[in-house]
């Protein structure tokens, strides 16, 4: 049988971009057995140094940094590797939209293909990317950027499809809910807790992100602009922040037995979406009080479908990387 090639290259190649290089690189069998597709890796880029072979890069060479060109990053990069698809995994910045939005601005109208993992491009400029993606019919795929193993925008996009979606509430950063599970049931402090999720690897490179709302309301924007079509402003949403969060409000839901956790709210209105990000506290018997750790969790009413709940999808970095590796096969079922 002869194989189409489908090249695949890597922005960002830290904690996560390194696991998906070889956990793709580990699967090359499996594209060519379901998809007929030979997947090359034909190039992988930091933010300093990158490595370019067009026939296709092994994980010797990827692990091999030292050998990496000094200077081949953004778009002389991109344009050297000549990809396919592209695999974005590096860091976010709130201002700017990151790394990833220019890779983004690269890729998406010469019709490559995007799996962001990265989210900051996304929640600042989705609406205008997903315009450049759809005049050159590319595809982004954004599983790792909105919630990773929890399946939020494909539980909405496909198996809700259609649906007039009233209401979302959701856990969406595993990291605050490890924090806030840990200061309430386990009595650790803020630092401590949130050092244990940087060396977990669930944290974002810089953890503000994560306990100030950011990331919870890139997510959130990320759900609604690729699942409910609605590309939301990033800067409007109000969010609360984990670091406000005062000792009597912790020793009183220890106390009554409750379980706290950052979560994302969308309701629908009469002239659309209004988003927030809040902490909230579930009693024992609400099913997001079983969302332990890092657990996500999500709840949708929809109008004809009812009421939902998805409790899963532990922020880890597996999980991080499982969730790429399924925004791949569909991928690769689409091209
Ligand atoms: N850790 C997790 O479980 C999850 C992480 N993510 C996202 O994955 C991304 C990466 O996270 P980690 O791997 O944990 O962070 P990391 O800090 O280990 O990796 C980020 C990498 O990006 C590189 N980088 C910086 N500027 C770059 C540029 N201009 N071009 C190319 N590469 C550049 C850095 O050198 C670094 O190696 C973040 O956007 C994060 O939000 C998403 C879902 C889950
Ligand atoms: N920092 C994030 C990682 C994935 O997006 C989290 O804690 O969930």
């Amino acid at each position: 049988m002869t194989l189409r090639v489908v090249r695949v290259a890597l922005t960002g190649s830290g904690g996560i971009g390194s696991r998906v290089a070889v956990a793709l690189l580990a699967r090359r069998v499996r594209y060519a057995e379901r998809f007929g597709v030979d997947l090359r890796l034909v190039g992988a880029a930091g933010s300093r140094a990158g490595i370019v072979g067009s026939g296709g890069i092994a994980v010797g060479e990827f692990e091999d940094r030292a050998s990496w060109a000094l200077g081949l990053t953004g778009a002389a990069f991109l344009a050297e590797a000549a990809p396919d698809v592209i695999i974005d995994a590096g860091p976010n910045d709130y201002e700017t939209g990151g790394p990833g939005l220019a890779h983004l601005e690269w890729a998406l109208p010469r019709g490559i293909h995007a799996i962001m993992v990265s989210k900051s491009a996304l929640a600042l400029h989705g609406a205008r990317l997903l315009g450049l993606a759809s005049a050159s019919s590319s595809r982004v795929h954004a599983s790792g950027a909105s919630s990773a193993a929890l399946p939020a925008v494909d539980f909405l996009r496909h198996n809700l499809a259609g649906a007039s979606v009233t209401r979302v509430e959701a856990a969406l950063t595993g990291t605050t809910s490890f924090v806030l599970d840990a200061v309430t049931r386990q009595g650790s402090s803020l630092d401590a807790a949130v050092a244990e999720a940087i060396s977990r690897g669930i944290a974002e490179p810089d953890p503000t992100f994560d306990l100030d709302g950011s990331d919870t309301a890139a997510k959130l924007v990320v759900i609604a602009g690729l699942a409910l079509g609605e590309w939301l402003p990033f800067r409007g949403i109000t969010r609360e922040s984990v670091l406000e969060v005062t000792g009597a409000r912790v020793a009183a839901w220890r106390e009554a037995g409750e379980k706290p956790a950052l979560v994302g709210v969308l309701e629908r209105t009469a002239t659309g979406y209004e988003a927030r990000v809040e902490v909230r506290a579930y009693p024992r018997e609400h099913p997001f009080a079983s969302a332990t750790g890092s657990t996500k969790a999500l709840m949708v009413s929809a109008e004809g479908f009812g009421d939902y709940t998805l409790v899963g999808g532990a922020s880890t970095p597996e999980a991080t990387v499982a969730a790429v590796l399924k925004d791949v096969e569909h991928l690769l079922a689409e091209l």
